[in-house]
């Protein structure tokens, strides 16, 4: 299972990844159910209200360099995992996401069980990939990558001339 402290710029990479990409920037609405002051505001009984967690993610004051792709946001000048309150891709409160950690474990298993079995290519060069999303709205949509995946184990067999 996951360890933090063993794993931190495994980590770091995963949290990065849920960061950056913000897959739902507008959280779920919510609705006031009475008259709420807020920060000198009233906000009216009825009104939806959207708790826009991209704005959490990409906050300059809590990440050094949001617009990027930097796992060094989630590591301590010891290279150790390093926590952050603005870490909120699940949403926080008592609707928090129900499948956070089933979500989180599988993303360090599949990523982790990948990167030991697979070396990967990219088909064009790396610094043209646009990372950019293909759709915002409601959820933050990924574009499509081709990619090769080669997987080591048949590799080692080639090594010994055991290929198939
Ligand atoms: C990377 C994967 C996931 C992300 C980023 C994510 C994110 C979210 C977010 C932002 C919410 C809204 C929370 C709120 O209303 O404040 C939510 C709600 C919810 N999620 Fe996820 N989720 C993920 C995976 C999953 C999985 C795998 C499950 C179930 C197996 C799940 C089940 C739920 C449920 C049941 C709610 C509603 C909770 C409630 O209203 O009380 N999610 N999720």
């Amino acid at each position: 299972m996951e360890d933090r402290n063993q794993m931190p710029y495994t980590n770091a990479v995963i949290h990065e990844f849920q960061r950056f990409c913000d897959i739902i920037p507008m959280g779920l609405a919510r609705r006031v159910t009475q008259d709420t002051q807020f920060r000198g505001y009233t906000i009216p009984k009825d009104t939806e209200v959207y708790p826009v967690l991209g704005s959490v993610l990409y906050d300059p004051t809590q990440f050094s360099n949001p617009e990027n792709f930097d796992p060094r946001h989630f590591l301590d000048d010891n290279g150790q995992f390093k926590k952050s309150d603005a870490f909120v891709p699940f949403s926080i409160g008592k609707r928090y996401c129900f499948g956070e950690m089933l979500a989180r474990t599988e993303l360090f298993l599949f990523l982790t069980s990948i990167l030991q079995n697979f070396s990967f290519r990219s088909p064009i060069d790396p610094k043209d990939i646009d990372i950019s999303p293909k759709l915002v709205g409601f959820a933050s949509l990924p574009r499509s990558y081709e990619i090769c995946l080669k997987m080591e184990i048949l590799q080692s067999m080639c090594d010994y001339g055991e290929c198939l």
